[in-house]
């Protein structure tokens, strides 16, 4: 607020203070905080395409023009500060990691590729059928909360398919797994929120940094358990030379790649492959969970494009009730063109921070090096470029290339450019799953006019989601 501004600099957001900048307009709950930085990014789209947002004296350029975040996307691989708030649990993980990320990053894509993938099918499977007989006492009986059952199954789901299938041993642990990553998120936002917190020596004398340490205590104790049990479950059978040949109904979790990578190449050392576990899990659950929950509110206001999705699963799966295979998903064309325009209109996550270690050419302006961006994937999502019809919910664009944006890489709700989401196979493959088990037994209800959202780390419906659920006949 004390240097001069340059005319070719991006604008100030108006009611910038000095040293705090704009964060007290942060402070606040996740709807209040959710409801502001919807009006920055209207703010940003309706005037200069960036515009500068300041964190105390901290500046972070926001983002919502597509061309833009595809720039930065591809130009800045690296994690802004805050992510480093993580650093106690998450480190190394791919999310957060700085240094090692590249490396890394090439040696986990094998353990996400189709093939990898195909094998989870039946552990997707397994989980959506429990999830839908858990549902069925909410069956008839009016509008009910979905999101802890979702979160329930995915949670499950990538427990399962990270830590193996024996992970039902420690199933107890699961709740408490959920409990605290959930806290774990929540204490993060809030540490961001308030810009004085960002100072570590303040911080640490806060009780949210101890509850912090506690809760990450108990996330690593139960991972570092279960790679220790895996590893002497493993030395004893010897199974190493197996692990690359899973039969069709069985698969490999990530534990035991990770483990023979660590093994044969020295690739990471426990600490390490736990910080990937765990971040992977973190990173796969909620979002899916909360994708589904949309996904749902959308298709339960759209009867005529849930009985279209039916009737698809008819003809892919024939009438029978049997169990979805690898060879159905790529045939589900449709239900994947309702999952991409709900993770268009509601991203789970609406944003995506990055900093530049060069300087960095926008359409309208240079910035120089050591910038941190914003870029708002949901500011993307509803930008011009997807046409007239951009609020609109209409899977139907998927299907026309004429009705997308000349650039196929403005759909950023797995990201964008080279750091975007290693899982975003995984969870198109496990959303499509659980909606066929979810479709074939249950017609969905929602009124999407009365969906109101929050966001912290992810944005969410804001309360009880006007969902209800009948058996079909
Ligand atoms: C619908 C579900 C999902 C959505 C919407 C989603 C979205 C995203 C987004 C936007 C990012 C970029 C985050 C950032 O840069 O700050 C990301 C990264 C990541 N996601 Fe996902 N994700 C989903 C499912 C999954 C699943 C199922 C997994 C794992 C099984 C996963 C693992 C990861 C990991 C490890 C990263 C970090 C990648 C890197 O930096 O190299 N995600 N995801």
């Amino acid at each position: 607020w004390v240097k001069p501004r340059s005319a070719k600099s991006p604008p100030l957001y108006p009611g910038c203070l000095p040293l705090i900048g704009h964060a007290y307009k942060v402070i606040g709950d996740s709807k209040h905080m959710w409801e502001f930085e919807k009006k920055v990014y209207d703010y940003v789209a309706k005037n200069k395409q960036v515009v500068e947002f300041r964190f105390g004296t901290h500046p972070l350029f926001v983002i919502t023009d597509p061309d833009d975040g595809l720039i930065v996307a591809n130009h800045c691989l690296e994690k802004p500060f805050f992510y480093g708030f993580f650093e106690e649990i998450y480190d190394r993980g791919l999310v957060t990691a700085r240094a090692n990320w590249k490396s890394h990053r090439k040696l986990l894509n094998p353990a996400f590729n189709l093939q990898v993938l195909q094998s989870f099918v039946g552990a997707f499977c397994k989980e959506a059928k429990f999830l839908v007989t858990s549902l069925s006492s909410e069956a008839g009986k009016g509008p009910f909360d979905i999101q802890p059952y979702l979160i329930t199954n995915f949670l499950g789901t990538a427990c399962r398919t990270t830590f193996g299938p024996n992970f039902d041993e420690i199933s107890e642990a699961l709740e408490n797994y959920a409990h605290a990553t959930d806290e774990i998120f929540l204490l993060f936002m809030q540490r961001v929120q308030n810009v004085m917190l960002h100072l570590t020596y303040i911080y640490k004398w806060t009780s949210a940094s101890k509850r912090f340490g506690e809760l990450g205590d108990i996330v690593k104790g139960i991972t570092s358990s279960v790679i220790t049990n895996r590893k002497t479950e493993l030395k004893s059978m010897k199974h190493f030379d197996e692990v690359e040949q899973p039969d069709t109904d069985d698969f490999v979790p990530l534990l035991d790649r990770m483990l023979e990578l660590a093994d044969k190449q020295d690739a990471f050392d426990d600490d390490e492959m736990r910080e990937h576990l765990d971040t992977i899990v973190a990173a796969a659950y909620d979002t899916s969970a909360t994708a589904l929950t949309f996904i749902l509110v959308l298709i339960g206001s759209h009867p005529e494009v849930q009985e279209r999705m039916v009737q698809e699963f008819q003809e892919v799966l024939g009438d029978q009730e049997r169990d979805v295979t690898r060879h159905d998903l790529p045939k589900l064309v449709y239900t994947e063109a309702v999952i991409k325009e709900s993770l268009r209109l509601y991203p789970p996550v609406p944003r995506i921070a990055r900093t530049s270690s060069t300087d960095v050419k926008l359409t309208k302006y240079t910035l120089p090096a050591k910038c941190t961006y914003l870029i708002s994937v949901y500011g993307l999502h509803r930008h011009p470029v997807w046409g007239p019809d951009k609020d609109q919910f209409i899977p139907d664009r998927w299907l026309d290339p004429a009705r997308l944006p000349k650039n196929p890489f403005f759909f950023a709700g797995f990201s964008l450019g080279k750091r975007n989401c290693i899982g975003r196979l995984y969870g198109i493959m496990a959303l499509k799953t659980t909606l066929v088990y979810i479709l074939r037994k249950y017609r969905v209800h929602s009124d999407v006019k009365k969906l109101d959202t929050k966001c912290d780390l992810l944005m969410k419906p804001a309360s009880g989601h006007h969902m209800s659920i009948e058996l079909r006949a």
